[in-house]
């Protein structure tokens, strides 16, 4: 049930579409709405699109954006209004006055913009060709739709003003004069014989289209004849030696049997035209429950009666393989409709349950069909909803591009793109998973070879792909394929989003991308499917938001327990819930052996480098004997936790999202649940130099570049950066203690930690930085990594390198700019400045200067106006000695930045 307002604003809408006027269009869009009905702005885009969601308004996604009410657009213009999503009001408008649109020859077939597009084309390419159209030989399994497609394409003429309004359509069923050639001689070229002189169908039809329906009936000397006629529009009565009569019938030819068994090659390649209609299966579902509604809605009409149907009923319809095609649902579907009218008293309401289906239907149920007769509220035809699939999909697709476009043009964070990407993403699962029905039989082939590859490739690459991503990508993948060409069209319009976002995550998630190619790559060898590249693009952001989660927050949640799939569908259910994929499970069943799950869960975890948590949920207490067999697994805190419900791990996951220690979490959740719980840890906290700089984290950072140079990849060290002021405050001082082991700090500035070493910069640039790195390394290095360490320090940590590696500006110009600054301050100063304080100081303007020009936010110092005011002469020699760089790079010093040369120098002796 709508709540009122979103009532008022739909009555609203459909009342302004009932009256449409494009001059006033300002009356469709939300602000207007808003201001109208004076309903919070945001409220109103909010119903709005949820009614579009749900296929009751269209949406055209211009500046502004406006909203009408699909039924009375349909009714005014008398159309078929299929999609929910325009680009712009022209787009919309080409559609209701497109005569293609319109229910008239080819608008009636369901499926004309989809599967029988093709089809379409070809035979309107044929009946338009001058002067007389050309031949075409319409080719299908029988009921897909071939007379019908014929009689169509006459419509179409007429319609287009090809042939007369007067002529006719003329149909010859060839099966009928499978055995007697000459009597279907007779009646299509006339005879003039025996005293009978009659006109055939082809004088008849001057003008008309005649219709050859089974033609794998003609027989070779019935073609040779016609073939005569098709080179140059002449032909003979029969029995009419010396006269040729001409007609401009144009043909068009059917048969169930491929081209080449049905035709000589002769009359073959007169007809420049063959067209193949798809078999009912080859077509999209939504193609399919159209055709249902449609013929559904031909009964209704038939009888007189307000049709209402269960969702069984529709659903058993769309599962069921038809063999007949169109022509058998057809037939189905007024076979129900006559079971129900035997069986109803009611005058006005006609209802049909799957009882009323034919007997082979419901014999046939191989597909899951979830939804029972009666368990649900009966539709009624007139008010069904077709299923908008394809915008409600490609609207999803449209927001996730939209999304990742904000984040290209900096809106919004890397993070952020993900999180609101994922939400996109879920919202099309919900769609696919809970809305629509599947033929479970294509579906569970998807899930097989899905399941497979997924084992593989978890094996392989260590990722994480949970058991609800291959049920969802599974429909999602058929989905795509029976979407295939919509959604093409849709891809050819945001092409170029498409590419830029791949380029971005292949650029920024390469693992994510290698996992995923494999993955594709599967598929195409098992399925034959190209996963397209919104497949591609979700494929890529699932498996980094199924793996991200567990990095963010350090721990790996392990749910194991006895039976079939308890453990998978808690773990699902939760990770659903928290929105999080914190946990994974481990199903065992109950003959398992506690060493075998530790076995697996060793290799598990060893598998998942990277997190210092595991938290093992379990359901048994025999199963807490499984930490010990753990324990030489190093570095990482193992918490168990016994007699797990989907409560308790809902619980623990929200505090592991909450970042909560570990050790204080379980203790506190065992005592409300009263469970047992118990940490092992085998942590040996990894040595880390950390790299800090007051400058800011990216000089920080590139110190860091440069250090890393002297490690071999395989480093048992860890460098970790660090923001300066963070690591001052107390709190942040503790947890880096606890959570490294922290060798020594490396930066611009020293932090001052008591019982940790510090190499400063100048040190580093001096060479003094190299005297004491034995000392700190002996631990942890070999004699050759350090000496390695040594050299490579040396090589990188000239002054010139560092200046460069520092700032983006020209560094030689700066550095001499920089150097001469500082000579005329010592000068001005009368001092000499040690070499420390001199190469400190170089580092420092460099990266001033670099600040200053982009433009930086730069910090005050406190006390900064009253220093200025009472140091007078350093402020004036600083002045003077900074003169020309202030001048050549367009800057101005800042007060704060005066404050610290003085502090540095003041220095100069320590
Ligand atoms: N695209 C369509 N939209 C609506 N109705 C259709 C469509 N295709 C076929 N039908 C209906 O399905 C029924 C079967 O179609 P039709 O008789 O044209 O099939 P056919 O291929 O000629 O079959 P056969 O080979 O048995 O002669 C017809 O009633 C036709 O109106």
């Amino acid at each position: 049930m709508y709540v009122q307002t979103k009532k008022e604003l739909l009555d609203y809408i459909e009342q302004c579409t009932m009256d449409f006027q494009t001059e006033a269009l300002h009356r469709y869009s939300a602000n207007y709405i808003s201001r109208e009905k004076n309903i919070s702005r945001n409220l109103v885009s909010q119903y709005l699109n949820e009614l579009v969601k749900e296929g009751i308004l269209i949406k055209i996604n211009s500046r502004p954006v406006y909203f009408m009410h699909r039924k009375s657009l349909e009714r005014l213009y008398d159309v078929k209004v299929t999609k929910s999503l325009f680009y712009s009001i022209d787009e919309l408008m080409e559609m209701l006055l497109r005569s293609d649109y319109c229910q008239k020859d080819f608008g009636k077939a369901i499926g004309n913009q989809l599967s029988l597009s093709y089809s379409v084309e070809q035979c309107k390419a044929a009946v338009r060709y001058p002067p007389f159209g050309l031949p075409i030989l319409i080719v299908g399994s029988t009921g897909t739709g071939k007379s019908y497609f014929a009689r169509l394409t006459y419509e179409y003429a007429v319609n287009n003003k090809l042939i007369d309004a007067a002529s006719n359509f003329y149909v010859i069923n060839c099966s009928e004069f499978k055995n007697d050639s000459d009597k279907l001689g007779r009646l299509v070229f006339g005879e003039n014989q025996d005293g009978e002189e009659r006109k055939g169908m082809l004088e008849m039809a001057d003008g008309s289209i005649l219709f050859f329906d089974e033609v794998h009936n003609l027989a070779p000397d019935f073609q040779e004849r016609l073939f005569i006629y098709m080179d140059n529009g002449r032909f003979q009565r029969i029995g009419e030696k010396d006269r040729w009569r001409a007609s401009s019938a144009r043909l068009i030819f059917a048969t169930t049997k491929k081209p080449e068994e049905a035709l000589l090659k002769t009359l073959l390649r007169r007809i420049p035209f063959v067209t193949q209609m798809p078999d009912l299966e080859e077509r999209s579902l939504n193609e399919k429950e159209e055709l249902i509604i449609f013929f559904l809605k031909k009964e209704a009409k038939r009888i007189g009666r307000e049709v209402y149907f269960s969702r069984q009923v529709l659903n058993i319809l769309l599962n069921y393989v038809y063999k007949e095609n169109v022509g058998e649902l057809e037939n189905v579907i007024r076979m129900s409709c006559a079971a129900a009218y035997l069986n109803s008293t009611d005058d006005v309401k006609l209802q049909i349950m799957s009882y009323h289906l034919p007997a082979t239907l419901l014999s046939d149920i191989k597909a899951s069909v979830e939804v029972e007769d009666g368990k649900e509220p009966l539709i009624y035809l007139a008010d069904f909803q077709r299923d908008v699939s394809m915008d409600r999909m490609t609207s999803l697709f449209d927001d996730l591009l939209n999304t990742f476009l904000k984040y290209a043009e900096n809106e919004i964070s890397f993070e952020k793109f993900l999180e609101a990407g994922m939400e996109h993403i879920y919202a099309y699962y919900d769609y696919i998973v809970f809305e629509r029905c599947y033929s479970d039989v294509k579906v569970k082939a998807i899930i097989k070879v899905l399941s497979s590859v997924f084992e593989e490739i978890t094996d392989k690459y260590a990722v994480v792909i949970p058991a609800n991503c291959g049920f969802v990508l599974s429909r999602s993948i058929y989905t795509i394929t029976q979407f295939y060409a919509s959604l093409e069209l849709w891809e050819k319009r945001r092409l170029e989003d498409l590419n830029h976002c791949l380029e971005w995550l292949h650029s920024k998630l390469p693992q994510e991308t290698a996992v995923a190619a494999e993955v594709s790559s599967a598929i195409k060898g098992n399925l034959d499917l190209q996963l397209n590249q919104i497949s591609e693009i979700f494929l890529i952001l699932n498996i980094k938001a199924y793996n991200r989660k567990l990095e963010l927050n350090d721990t790996l949640g392990i749910i194991i327990s006895h039976g079939y799939s308890t453990a998978g569908s808690i773990a699902d259910t939760c990770n659903q819930l928290l929105h999080f994929n914190i946990f994974n499970a481990i199903d065992m069943p109950l003959d398992t052996k506690v060493s075998e799950i530790a076995l697996k869960l060793k290799k598990y975890i060893l598998g998942h480098a990277g997190y210092r948590n595991i938290l093992l949920l379990v359901d048994m207490g025999s199963l807490e004997e499984i930490g010990k067999e753990l324990e030489d697994i190093p570095n990482i805190k193992i918490g168990i936790i016994n007699h797990i419900s989907t409560q308790l791990v809902l619980e623990v996951g929200s505090r592991i999202l909450q970042r909560q220690p570990m050790d204080k979490y379980l203790e506190e959740v065992c005592k409300e649940v009263h469970s047992s719980c118990k940490i092992i840890s085998t942590e040996r906290k990894i040595p880390t130099i950390l790299f800090t700089s007051e400058l800011g984290n990216e000089a920080a950072e590139r110190i860091m570049k440069l250090f890393q140079h002297g490690f071999s990849e395989k480093r048992h060290i860890n460098l970790v950066l660090y923001d300066y002021y963070e690591l001052l405050k107390n709190q942040e001082i503790a947890q880096v203690f606890s959570k490294y082991h922290i060798v020594c700090v490396v930066g611009t500035l020293d932090p001052g930690f008591k019982d940790v070493p510090f190499i400063s910069l100048d040190d580093l640039v001096t060479n003094k930085g190299t005297a004491y790195l034995e000392k700190i390394f002996v631990p942890y290095l070999t004699k050759k990594e350090i000496d390695f360490l040594e050299e490579k320090i040396v090589e990188n940590f000239s002054l010139q390198n560092v200046v460069e590696s520092l700032t983006i500006l020209n560094a030689d110009t700066l550095l001499s700019f920089v150097v001469n600054a500082v000579k005329r301050l010592q000068a001005l100063l009368k001092c000499d400045l040690n070499n420390k304080t001199i190469i400190g100081l170089y580092v420092h303007i460099c990266c001033l200067v670099e600040r200053l020009v982009t433009k930086a936010v730069i910090e005050a110092r406190p006390g900064e106006k009253e220093f200025i005011r009472k140091e007078k002469q350093f402020v004036s020699y600083v002045n003077s000695a900074f003169r020309e760089i202030q001048q050549h790079y367009k800057i101005q010093l800042p007060d704060g930045e005066i404050v610290f040369l003085y502090e540095y120098i003041s220095h100069n002796e320590e």
